[in-house]
């Protein structure tokens, strides 16, 4: 990616990019004067303890369901935690609150299940209150489970039997919204009988330079080609004429008119979104647009959260664990999360520090290179509070949005200026403090500095830890050093014996 930031650099930006909204020049907007609000959904957010709009939410508002209604595709580059799922989630739902007839009608796409998991209870804590439902598309539970979720068959008469396949124009979907991730959306895109994207209005690209990073079985281009125009292929034929009273049909034409020329219309209106959205026209083509609006906060393309505080502290690499154990006592027993470079230390780093007696705090790992089940176990646990550090590689922490996270620490340095951002924005969210904190050789203070210059907010003092806190742990370290060495090697025969098929394999990110 340091490529890719460098080649970032040569690319000219796209003229609709240059002229941005600036959300920095947006307040927070009581809910008592949010213009045309559903009464209702008023209700729901003040269950949820929201009095007010954040900036970026107030901005979306405007472009939405405010002057803008829709007529752009928004393209949103707001910090961690400034609030952006409520940003596209609240207009969804106030849109949609009016429909009389139930499909699914948004779409919300994101990297990860955990991700998804956090984005539909938002939308679950708010659509339920003016009538509508959310479903999850994320290979959480068997598909068969899943399918039932998603739609609604008809119900089997007293003394008829029923093949499903005979009545596909009665299946219906079940939800309005749905969350997704890209691998089980193809999946229903492909094999789930009565499942249909072609009534979509709205999807929502969440995290969009990491989902734009991979093809994920080229969910993207499906979508895109399932709601193009469809008038020339919409023919008279048999199913039209069935004598079913539910079946629905949704005709997008090609447009005719200036600027509309050859596009479907009604369009499919896309919200994409980032804390680091990429400016890369070839990337962002792929999004095929409609006369995208760029909204972004202050002058700077990465912003770090304004109540962030980032400290450098120096060590010697030998000692490093040590600097970081004493670090972790400093902080007391609020919730922290460790950033190590790579799976693999993540695991390395996570055994050694279970190997030091009598740490006042519990501490677990979660990375790529468990199970899907144990990582949502360790979040679950991380969020009640039973777990107060995470250590953590980078890939499954975007957009992780935990409550009472006050501190991050880079055990390894970043190497780039999204990554640091991204981890960083773990802590410091909506509005709150929070610090982070990077440990460094003296040999990398230099390449730091430079990559934090690169982002706005970017102040970071130097954090000392006394000798005090950093001897007594000299001997400690000593013994935790041999019991590493035991699990190690104890994990190698284990793996050895099980041919790698251990609790450990899986997918690796
Ligand atoms: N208007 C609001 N008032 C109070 N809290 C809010 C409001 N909007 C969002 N929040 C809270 O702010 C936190 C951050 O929101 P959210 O996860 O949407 O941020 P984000 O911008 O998507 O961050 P990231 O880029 O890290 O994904 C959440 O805990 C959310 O509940």
């Amino acid at each position: 990616m340091g490529a890719e930031e460098d080649k970032q650099k040569s690319i000219p930006v796209l003229p609709w990019m240059r002229s941005p909204i600036d959300v920095s020049s947006f307040d927070e907007c009581p809910l008592t004067l949010l213009p045309c609000i559903d009464p209702r959904l008023k209700v729901a957010l003040e269950n949820m303890e929201i009095s007010s709009l954040f900036p970026v939410q107030l901005a979306v508002w405007q472009e939405t369901i405010g002057p803008g209604s829709f007529e752009r595709d928004l393209c949103i580059n707001s910090p961690t935690g400034s609030g952006k799922t409520l940003a596209y989630a609240l207009p969804i739902v106030q849109m949609l609150s009016t429909r009389s007839v139930k499909c699914l009608r948004a779409l919300v796409v994101l990297p990860t299940r955990d991700l998804a998991l956090q984005v539909k209870e938002v939308f679950s804590a708010i659509a339920p209150a003016v009538g509508l439902s959310v479903g999850l598309a994320v290979g959480q539970s068997s598909i068969a489970d899943e399918i039932s979720e998603l739609i609604n068959r008809p119900k089997l008469q007293l003394g008829v039997s029923f093949d499903p396949e005979d009545f596909l124009p009665e299946l219906q979907s079940s939800v309005d919204i749905l969350v997704a991730t890209p691998g089980r959306l193809m999946d229903h895109i492909n094999n789930t009988k009565g499942f249909t994207l072609e009534h979509l209005c709205y999807l929502v690209v969440d995290e969009t330079d990491r989902l734009l990073r991979e093809a994920y079985q080229s969910w993207l281009p499906t979508v895109l080609q399932i709601t193009r125009a469809n008038d020339e292929s919409f023919l008279p034929c048999a199913q039209t004429f069935l004598p079913s009273p539910f079946s629905l049909k949704t005709i997008r034409r090609s447009g005719l008119e200036r600027g509309f020329k050859g596009k479907p219309y009604p369009r499919l209106v896309k919200m994409v979104l980032s804390a680091t959205l990429t400016q890369d026209p070839s990337k962002l083509a792929q999004l095929d647009l409609h006369h995208p609006l760029f909204l972004t906060t202050g002058q700077k393309r990465y912003q770090l959260p304004e109540k962030l505080q980032s400290y450098k502290l120096f060590c010697e690499s030998k000692y490093k664990p040590l600097y970081l154990v004493a670090l972790l006592q400093s902080l007391g027993e609020e919730k922290c999360i460790v950033f190590t470079s790579s799976v693999e230390s993540t695991h390395r780093l996570c055994t050694l520090l279970n190997s030091f007696d009598n740490l006042p705090f519990k501490i677990k790992e979660y990375s790529g290179l468990q199970r899907q089940s144990v990582r949502s176990k360790t979040l679950k646990a991380f969020r009640k509070g039973d777990i107060q550090v995470l250590v953590s590689s980078d890939a499954m922490t975007r957009g992780m949005d935990v409550e009472g996270v006050r501190s991050v620490v880079n055990y390894d340095m970043p190497a780039y200026i999204k990554t640091y951002i991204h981890r960083a924005g773990r802590t410091a969210r909506a509005g709150q403090t929070g610090c982070c904190f990077t440990l460094l050789r003296e040999d990398e203070v230099k390449r730091f500095n430079k990559l934090l210059r690169k982002a706005e907010n970017n102040s970071c003092s130097k954090y000392s830890l006394p000798s005090s806190c950093i001897e007594p742990l000299h001997s400690v370290y000593e013994s935790a050093l041999e019991k590493l060495k035991e699990t190690v090697e104890m994990e190698t025969s284990r793996k050895r014996k099980t041919g790698f098929k251990s609790s450990l394999s899986g997918e690796r990110k």
